[in-house]
């Protein structure tokens, strides 16, 4: 692949002309930060990963440890320096879901990664357009109806909902499929696993490990529906204190006896298995009703009339329209553009497209190690104000 002309965006003028001369391979461009100027792209470059990095004070180019989930490989795209902390790096040629990056190179997660590594980091964020609703997390003993009243959401919701796929130590039941109801694994994979930080919350659950990845919510939110996890008290509590805004619902029995008829009944546990799930129901019903942990509390006596009082909390008893509730509209980027910044609004130009496109970043929110979310994008003239 030869060298192609140098991108010469008004930040990298400033490198330029101080001096030092930068070649730039095809789909490569560049961008400074302070003493630095920031080679993006090239990502089929094993050595680069799809970032270098020149830095003046030293005078010296630094492949960093580049860390998040990066873009796949992109033909051309336009970078601009957003502050000290972000690039913005929007990919051309594709789907508004899918073209806004974040490099960040100088945010609080990447000053601590610099400083465990002793090296240059930078972090990939994706970008993801409009605000997810808040997650739902659905708690209760074994056997007292969640994953039922959770399947009745999704079959009558299908386009809304997103069911969050644990990972499990336990053996699949006849008829569940991994990757679909949960992730199956092994201990040491799992506590591995917990190790690298790859779960939001994890716990020991009737003898086996139970967790969910971050992943396996980010995927959800991503397809532009909302999460339910359906995870045990011990999951609520650590979900209550991390950075994960949900809403949080315990279901109850009707009775003891019931719950213990309905685990029977199901048929998927062995006697000792059973009087195990039982024996631990009985904290679970003492710490869900007790400690204000939940937001809602349902006894699931009459099935229709718990799904209806479930989803008169979600707001979809008809009191809101449902059809409305669907994901951010996506649409397709043009070919070649270019950036200006008003404010925190990013005007994506385009001189083959006659519509601008406004890329708003005033309720952006989060970053390394998941996803900066809050973003809208919108025709320009669509809002009043742009
Ligand atoms: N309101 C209800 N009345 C009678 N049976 C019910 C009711 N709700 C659920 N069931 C039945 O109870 C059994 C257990 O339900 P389900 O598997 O949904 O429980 P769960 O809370 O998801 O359990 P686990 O935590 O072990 O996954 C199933 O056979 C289901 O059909
Ligand atoms: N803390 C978590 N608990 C979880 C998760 N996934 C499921 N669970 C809970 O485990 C029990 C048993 O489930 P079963 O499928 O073996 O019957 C049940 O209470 C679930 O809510 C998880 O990721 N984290």
């Amino acid at each position: 692949m030869g060298e192609a002309p140098v991108f010469f965006g008004d930040e990298l003028l400033a490198g330029v002309s101080n001096g030092f001369d930068l070649k730039l391979k095809e789909f490569e461009s560049a961008i400074v930060v302070g003493n630095k100027t920031y080679v993006i792209g090239g990502f089929d470059d094993s050595i680069s990963n799809g970032v270098r990095i020149f830095d003046k004070s030293t005078d010296e180019w630094v492949v960093p440890i580049v860390l998040g989930t990066k873009p796949n490989e992109f033909k051309g795209h336009s970078l601009m320096r957003l502050n000290n902390e972000r690039i913005l790096v929007i990919k051309h040629n594709s789907k508004s879901n899918e073209c806004v990056w974040f490099l960040e190179v100088g945010t609080q997660f990447v000053q601590e990664q610099k400083k465990r590594f002793e090296t240059e980091v930078v972090s990939w964020s994706k970008g993801v357009i409009g605000d997810a609703e808040r997650p739902i997390v659905i708690s209760g003993p074994s056997g007292v109806g969640k994953g039922t009243l959770i399947n009745m959401l999704m079959r009558e919701f299908p386009t809304m909902f997103g069911f969050s796929v644990s990972h499990t130590t336990r053996a699949p039941r006849k008829k569940e499929e991994n990757g679909v109801h949960y992730h199956f694994t092994n201990k040491d994979i799992m506590e591995e696993e917990i190790k690298a930080g790859k779960f939001l919350e994890h716990a020991s659950v009737h003898g086996n490990l139970y967790g969910t990845s971050i992943e396996a919510v980010e995927v959800v939110a991503d397809a532009g529906k909302r999460c339910i996890l359906d995870i045990d008290v011990q999951g609520a509590r650590s979900v209550r204190s991390s950075s994960l805004e949900a809403i949080f619902i315990f279901i109850c029995p009707p009775s003891f006896e019931e719950l213990e008829k309905r685990l029977r009944a199901r048929g998927t546990e062995t006697e000792e298995l059973i009087q195990k799930r039982l024996r631990n129901a009985k904290a679970e019903l003492e710490q869900g009703t007790s400690n204000g942990l939940f937001d809602h509390i349902l006894v699931n006596d009459d099935l229709e009339a718990c799904y209806e009082r479930l989803k008169k909390i979600l707001g979809l008893d008809g009191s809101t329209d449902a059809s409305l509730k669907t994901s951010t509209e996506v649409f397709a980027l043009p070919m070649e553009i270019s950036l200006t910044k008003i404010d925190e609004k990013i005007i994506i130009n385009s001189e083959n497209a006659d519509q601008k496109i406004v890329l708003d970043l005033t309720s952006m929110k989060g970053g390394a190690p998941g996803r900066t979310r809050g973003l809208r994008m919108y025709p320009a003239g669509l809002h009043t104000d742009v």
